[in-house]
């Protein structure tokens, strides 16, 4: 490992390796470095994406697609259905990947890029001078090591650190937090081209059951709560609650326990030699928790921008900035508003979501977008224009 670079990265996750990539070709000299042994190691995923997001960043690649799915299937409380499906529009929605293997191709098309990719190695806190954030300490292998930088990437995650080294406030609320727990279950009936989801406060208050497909027989089951919702019990206690009832016969070969911010994204996403990106930056979605894509997509921009700044030898803050400013213009839109609809959804009763799946029951959907239900929502539940025409 050499003592210098155009560019750090931290965290080899899906935004950390797309910034590498990005900032890689366009001739940076880029380090990407993994705390883990392995990257994609444990995962910490219930693994859906959308397919027209993905195919941006890589080529499809049976090696990390487990499962295609058509559509989705949300159940109300009462076990009322609300069908998206697009097969029915001629396109294919989604993928269920194996992220173990889906981090490893990402990182590794940054490293053939030209990016030089350190797994064991740890940033442990930030080279400053005069307030600019100019490298980073840490462990590579047990050992202490400093590398300096024109500018650090913080792609640390939701455990991020980086940013707060930095000085920018990345504390979550609680209520802004999905807390998860997940079963890999084998051996169970699913329909295998559906991601499906359980409502209702008895089964995950403030939040949702999932089951992804990841085969014909096999699927993610698992659970998220948000922590303003916390009873005393945990989730998975819920998700046990769940498996007892829907697949007492499934048999659990893998627990993933994790959280999600659902918080929107930072005020603040740069600094003085310093980008976040990724969930270091919380730019996952308030309402799905799906931060891959989002992920993928701030780390693009950051690749980009900082390669525009440091060839005209600009690092000032002002140029930095022009990274959050293209990040909100790509996102902001849409988390804003999926932060409100969480708002909402969190709040919600069970009869509540009873009586909107009913009005909802038999609507063809043939698209999976969230805007398109809350359009369908207040169409058929006129009372709640109030509280939901704000979202648009
Ligand atoms: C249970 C669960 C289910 C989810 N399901 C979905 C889903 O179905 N679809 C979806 O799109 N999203 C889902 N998400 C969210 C998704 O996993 C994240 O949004 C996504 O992984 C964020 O990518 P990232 O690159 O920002 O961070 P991460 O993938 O978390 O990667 C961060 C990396 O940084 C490394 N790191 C941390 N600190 C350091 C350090 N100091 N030095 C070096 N390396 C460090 C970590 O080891 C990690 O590899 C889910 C999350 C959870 C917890």
């Amino acid at each position: 490992m050499k003592s210098n670079y155009d560019v750090i990265v931290v965290g080899a996750g899906p935004a950390g390796s797309i910034a590498a990539r990005t900032a890689a070709e366009q001739g940076l000299d880029v380090l990407l470095i993994e705390k883990r042994q392995e990257i994609g190691d444990p995962v910490r995923c219930a693994e859906g994406t959308g397919k027209m997001g993905l195919s941006q960043f890589i080529e499809p690649d049976p090696r990390w697609i487990c499962a295609e799915v058509t559509g989705a299937r949300i159940f109300a409380p009462d076990g009322t259905c609300i069908e998206l499906n697009e097969k029915l529009a001629g396109k294919e929605v989604g993928y269920v990947l194996e992220r173990k293997i889906f981090d490893r191709a990402v990182a590794k098309t940054a490293a053939r890029a030209g990016a030089e990719v350190q797994v064991k190695t740890q940033a442990t806190s930030l080279i400053k001078e005069n307030g600019v954030v100019c490298g980073i300490k840490g462990k590579h292998r047990g050992e202490d090591f400093e590398a300096r930088a024109k500018v650090v990437v913080g792609a640390d995650g939701i455990e991020s650190k980086v940013g707060k080294w930095a000085g920018i406030n990345t504390t979550l609320k609680p209520k802004d937090i999905e807390t998860c727990a997940q079963f890999l279950v084998t051996d169970i009936d699913i329909r295998a081209d559906s991601c499906d989801f359980y409502m209702g406060n008895l089964r995950a208050p403030g939040g949702y059951v999932w089951i992804f497909p990841k085969g014909k027989r096999e699927a993610n089951v698992g659970l998220g709560m948000l922590g303003s919702r916390f009873t005393g019990k945990h989730p998975i206690d819920y998700l046990h609650e769940f498996m007892a009832w829907k697949f007492p016969e499934g048999k659990i070969i893998e627990t993933v326990v994790g959280a999600v911010p659902a918080s929107g994204m930072l005020k603040q996403l740069s600094t003085s030699g310093l980008v976040l990106v990724g969930d270091a930056g919380r730019v996952s979605d308030p309402i799905t928790g799906g931060g891959i894509y989002n992920g993928m997509v701030s780390g693009r921009i950051a690749g980009n921008v900082l390669a525009d700044a440091i060839k005209a030898n600009d690092l000032s803050v002002k140029k930095l900035q022009r990274y959050d400013r293209e990040v909100r213009e790509a996102l902001g839109k849409q988390l804003d508003r999926n932060y409100k609809a969480k708002e909402f959804v969190v709040k919600a009763e069970d009869s509540l979501m009873n009586s909107v799946a009913r009005s909802l029951h038999g609507v063809n959907f043939e698209e999976m977008s969230v805007p398109k239900l809350l359009k369908e929502i207040i169409t058929r539940n006129p009372s709640m224009f109030l509280e939901l025409a704000g979202l648009f």
